[in-house]
């Protein structure tokens, strides 16, 4: 197995406060993990680390072999797919110009570059893959939520990247919306079996089916990780967010429901 991301005793602090506490996390080539946690509880924090986008204050993170510090961050990015959903575009770009922007790795286009005829060509294969086929010359400033998404998750896998790191891809879809954009990151993933992915949310009716693998964040610290299903269990969901929740997963899909009083006390009358 290739190693893609590995993060040892990471300790991140700013102004005065420990955000990541002695964060130990492996991601290998064809995993897709999900990050869980409450809010305020670092997952931002975390991705922005995997993403090259800032250093730990102790520990070491290591993105497809480079030691963040010891080598450009610049040149560490353009093998990473960040899907940010504050991409802080503002001009009518059309999403096919978008799109070419992960080539240059740019938010607006780049004055006098041209795009390659492969370049050009594989753009348009991501927009079909991504469901957008038909509105390559829509312009970014009135495209949906949804749209936008998938625009930017096309634009990241302009590079080929080893790693795709996708920070709430959901937040703000419909129900329609939000399930037609799980299938096309279970096409994705299909259609790119060696790319490995870290999604995170705080709702497990946003994970993929293809979901392999799950890390439970809390106050700033891993407190489960490993393959999806031994993560993603009633017990340890319950823990991470202070609160009783029930977790099910049915036909690949998880959901999860508060348990509220009644439940706990059938629970504490079964014990
Ligand atoms: N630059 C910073 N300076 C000070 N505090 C920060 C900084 N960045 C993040 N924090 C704090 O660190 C904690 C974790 O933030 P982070 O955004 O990583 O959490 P999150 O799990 O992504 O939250 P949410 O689910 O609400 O988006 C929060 O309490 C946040 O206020």
């Amino acid at each position: 197995m290739t190693e893609v991301l590995r993060l040892d005793d990471v300790r991140f602090v700013r102004q005065g406060k420990t955000i990541l506490h002695g964060v130990d996390l492996t991601v290998e080539a064809g995993q897709h993990w999900a990050l869980i946690g409450p809010n305020g509880a670092g997952k931002s924090t975390l991705l922005s680390l995997c993403g090259a986008r800032q250093h730990p204050t102790s520990g070491t993170v290591h993105v497809l072999g480079r030691r963040l510090g010891r080598v450009e961050l610049q040149a560490l990015r353009r093998d990473i797919g960040h899907v940010d959903p504050r991409h802080p575009l503002t001009s009518a770009l059309r999403i096919r110009d978008v799109v070419l922007t992960g080539v240059t790795g740019t938010i607006e286009s780049v004055m006098r570059w041209e795009p390659s005829a492969e370049e050009l060509a594989r753009s348009a294969d991501l927009i079909d893959l991504l469901g957008l086929a038909g509105k390559a010359d829509e312009p970014w400033t009135t495209l949906s939520q949804g749209e936008r998404g998938r625009t930017l998750i096309a634009r990241a896998l302009m590079s080929d990247p080893k790693l795709l790191l996708l920070d709430e891809p959901s937040t703000g879809l419909d129900v329609a919306a939000r399930e037609d954009l799980l299938e096309t990151l279970d096409e994705v993933r299909e259609a790119h079996p060696s790319i490995a992915s870290v999604l995170v949310t705080h709702h497990l009716e946003e994970l993929p089916i293809t979901t392999s693998h799950a890390a439970l964040i809390a106050h700033g610290r891993l407190l489960a990780q490993g393959e999806a299903d031994s993560v993603l269990t009633t017990e340890l969901v319950s823990e991470a967010f202070e609160h009783p929740i029930a977790i099910e997963r049915r036909e690949g899909r998880w959901s999860a429901r508060s348990l509220g009083r009644r439940d706990r006390a059938a629970i504490r009358g079964r014990v």
